[in-house]
């Protein structure tokens, strides 16, 4: 999804007290949002959206980037795998920039995406090709018309290094001489720093779609997880008997899970976290370095095993009949099934393994599928709920596994601050504290993403001397939930299984390659 904050400036004298007004844009017409406000209180607009990867033509209008040269859909989206073979080979170059995306680059970033376009479309697409844009640029550049990048999206999906800039020898080596040879202005030569204004700020033309003056100050971008983390980990956290109260920021996990999950850590000094993306150098949090784990799909994964199963249409009506979420629904459920015992224990002998699009990290392993097991001959509302459930753990023990392999790296994290979609689902985020054994903490604001951009606004209008002091004054902690630990054992032994069954899946892809 693609999101913008509008910044309308302190509501009082002391932003800790009356907090910012923002309005979010989402994925409305910007007209519509600003209905009823005086929108010469605007004083600016961040952008924040997925990594995929818009592509124009030299008088930036859209190209095809499908066989049918249908160039209404000119985005390759972020989680679009075509480009296999290519990211296959770009990883035997073994390039020294592989080391700064976790040692494997994934099939999700941009440069596999660029070559898979020059080697399947070249006449139609890559020949005519005047702009690749990062989708959070491409907004920003529609809004004001600067092409420059923003250096969160150069950094951590094009290789773009904060110290050296681009690496000609990478360029060559996997065959896009191309963009070295055009001094890369068709992927930025102009890059700036997350919230710097960009140019004049909003365009006349941009300023009638969105109805707000022209002139306001527009940002340059970050990417939606990095918004999502920079909306949440500079919160206060005096007062909620926290340990990490008294630890440095880089004791803090940010988690945004939506239809993906992205868990964004930072320290002092780079880390290198095998299969985890980063280290990335000031691309969240101006001066840190960023680890960057992922699973590919989660919101989207618990839709999918809900909505394929038989006893979905049951599930909806009686929903519906409630005037409920389907998941509201199934929560409630669980907790009449369970009777006296934990919910948690209802998946004694359900297991999911959950890398339905392949594994982002910690395995950097996109040939990795999901896996069930423990499934029965019937397939009632129960069975669906207790499914449901073995799928949330399964996202969760994803995140012990990505923490475990960053903290043998260095890291050293004590809580983790969730946002996105999933964190408006209490049994998502008690399972991730459970599984863990980590507080979680939830922000006040729950469309934290949409802070992050806001925060941009906000830096770029001039009303905060930097990034960190708006983070400090503009996240707020909401809830927190501590973890069950009289439940560890149980969990403990869950992750055991968890563990093996990819193994087992790597044993079976093994037998079935032999003779
Ligand atoms: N109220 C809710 N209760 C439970 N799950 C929710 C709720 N709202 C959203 N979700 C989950 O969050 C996912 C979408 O999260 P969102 O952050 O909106 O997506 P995106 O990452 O694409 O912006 C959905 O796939 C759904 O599983
Ligand atoms: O790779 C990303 C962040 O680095 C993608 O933008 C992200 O995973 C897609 O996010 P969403 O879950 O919001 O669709």
């Amino acid at each position: 999804m693609a999101r913008a904050w509008l910044w309308a400036g302190p509501a009082e004298e002391d932003l800790s007290v009356g907090g910012p007004r923002l309005w979010t844009l989402g994925n409305r017409p910007g007209w519509k949002v600003v209905q009823g406000i005086d929108v010469n209180q605007v004083r600016g607009l961040g952008f924040d959206a997925t990594c995929s990867l818009v592509v124009l033509d030299k008088q930036f209008h859209p190209l095809p980037v499908n066989l049918e040269g249908d160039s209404r859909r000119n985005i390759i989206m972020w989680l679009d795998h075509r480009a296999v073979s290519q990211v296959h080979r770009i990883n035997e170059t073994q390039h020294s920039v592989l080391q700064y995306v976790g040692g494997v680059m994934s099939v999700e970033m941009q440069a596999p995406k660029l070559l898979w376009l020059k080697e399947n479309l070249r006449e139609t697409c890559w020949d005519k090709a005047g702009h690749f844009f990062d989708l959070p640029d491409f907004l920003s550049w529609k809004a004001t018309g600067v092409t420059a990048r923003s250096l969160c999206s150069l950094v951590c999906k094009w290789t773009y290094s904060a110290e050296k800039g681009w690496d000609d020898s990478f360029w060559k080596t996997i065959g896009l001489e191309d963009f070295v040879a055009d001094n890369y202005s068709k992927i930025g030569n102009q890059v700036l720093p997350p919230g710097a204004s960009l140019g004049n700020g909003l365009t006349p033309e941009a300023a009638k779609d969105l109805g707000l003056p022209a002139g306001v100050a527009v940002a340059a971008s970050l990417i939606d997880a990095h918004a999502g983390g920079l909306g949440v980990i500079g919160a206060d956290v005096r007062g909620h008997g926290l340990s990490c109260e008294g630890q440095p920021v880089t004791s803090r996990l940010a988690v945004i899970c939506g239809t993906s999950s992205c868990h964004m850590g930072i320290s002092r000094d780079p880390i290198f976290v095998p299969g985890v993306w980063g280290p990335y150098f000031s691309a969240m949090v101006p001066g840190f370095w960023l680890n960057e784990g992922g699973q590919s799909v989660t919101g989207k994964l618990i839709d999918h095993m809900v909505q394929g199963h038989a006893a979905f249409p049951e599930l909806q009506a009686k929903a519906a009949a409630r005037c409920q979420s389907v998941y509201a629904y199934l929560n409630s459920h669980l907790d009449l099934i369970k009777k006296a015992q934990p919910v948690g224990f209802l998946t004694v002998d359900l297991h999911v393994w959950p890398d339905f699009h392949g594994n982002r990290s910690p395995l950097a392993d996109l040939t990795l599928k999901g896996m069930v097991t423990g499934l029965k001959l019937s397939q009632d509302l129960d069975d669906l709920a207790i499914l449901y459930l073995a799928t949330v753990q399964a996202i969760a023990f994803g995140t012990r596994l990505i923490i475990e392999a960053m903290e043998a790296a260095g890291h050293s994290v004590s809580t983790l601050f969730l946002c996105g979609g999933l964190s408006k689902n209490p049994l998502f985020v008690q399972m991730h504290a459970d599984i863990t054994g980590m507080p979680v903490i939830l922000s006040q604001e729950v469309e934290s993403v949409l802070v992050g951009a806001a925060i941009l606004g906000a830096c770029a209008s001039g009303d905060f001397a930097s990034v960190q002091e708006a983070m400090a004054k503009m996240s707020k902690v909401g809830k927190v939930v501590f973890p069950r630990l009289e439940d560890k054992r149980y969990y403990d032994k869950k992750y055991k299984v968890f563990l093996k069954l990819v193994e087992h899946q790597k044993e079976y892809a093994a037998i079935m390659k032999g003779d």
